[in-house]
């Protein structure tokens, strides 16, 4: 049994539809990525998998749970964390209220967990009483992965990640992952850098138009000549 199972899901905005019949797993402690062409679909499955959409149909199972219709604050409560492309840190707040934050359903922050954050983003640690929307947007990145880590999840869902970082940035975020998932948290992943991503992962789904197009895994996407002519750029 994997530890997420979307399942035929269709969602959507209001009466929009825009997911149709997705299926889509990731297994304790894989790194599985959805890429595909602008307005897929990606960001709008992970929203649903985090119940930010309306969902019209199929089931999403975590640790074999049904989760779909729950509202996001119950979902952070079974373990899955999520780090959305725009609005990510609270900009106003310093970079240790963000952490603390991340928190915020817990009685108390937990020292272990916001040591082990401030070890893996050193920058987060010298900066912690500097004011967030100050931050570089990579460092905000890293605040925004680091506050989603606080409540130590088992899933981690990170939208374009690398959305807006300077191109050499990029190596560092993708290697950063590399390490969370090491660690022992799942990772799902949606990128725009749909090379980099599948290089990186062990799995892949592209989504096309809503729909599932391609599952494999990552390195045999990258070598199928119909997925890099359509959606790989050769
Ligand atoms: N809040 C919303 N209300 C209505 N429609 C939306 C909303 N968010 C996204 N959409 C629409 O849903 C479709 C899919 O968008 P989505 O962001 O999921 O695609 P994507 O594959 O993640 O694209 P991109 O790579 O450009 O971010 C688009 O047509 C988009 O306009």
């Amino acid at each position: 049994m994997a530890l997420l199972d979307v399942d035929g899901l269709d969602a959507g905005y209001g009466d929009l539809q825009i997911v149709e019949n997705v299926d889509l797993a990731v297994d304790a402690g894989e790194y599985v990525t959805i890429v595909g062409p602008n307005g897929a679909g990606k960001s709008t499955v992970m929203k649903s998998i985090f119940g930010l959409t309306t969902h019209m149909g199929g089931s999403i199972t975590f640790s074999d749970e049904e989760i779909s219709g729950y509202r996001p604050e119950d979902i952070i409560t079974t373990g899955i964390g999520y780090v959305p492309q725009n609005g990510n840190i609270f900009p106003s707040m310093s970079v240790m209220e963000n952490l603390e934050m991340g928190a915020y359903i817990l009685d108390e922050v937990p020292q272990d967990r916001l040591d082990r954050i401030f070890n893996r983003f050193p920058i987060l640690d010298e900066r912690r009483g500097q004011t967030a929307g100050d931050l570089s947007g990579g460092q905000q990145q890293m605040l925004a992965m680091g506050r989603a880590l606080m409540l130590d999840p088992d899933l981690l869902l990170l939208d374009e990640p690398s959305a807006g970082l300077a191109p050499d940035l990029v190596d560092d975020m993708f290697d950063r992952i590399d390490q969370i998932n090491e660690a022992g948290t799942s990772i799902l992943l949606v990128e725009q850098n749909a090379k980099e991503a599948l290089r990186r992962c062990s799995r892949g789904y592209v989504l096309v138009q809503g729909q599932n197009r391609y599952v494999d895994e990552g390195d045999a996407l990258l070598a199928d000549e119909q997925v890099r002519q359509d959606f790989l750029g050769g």
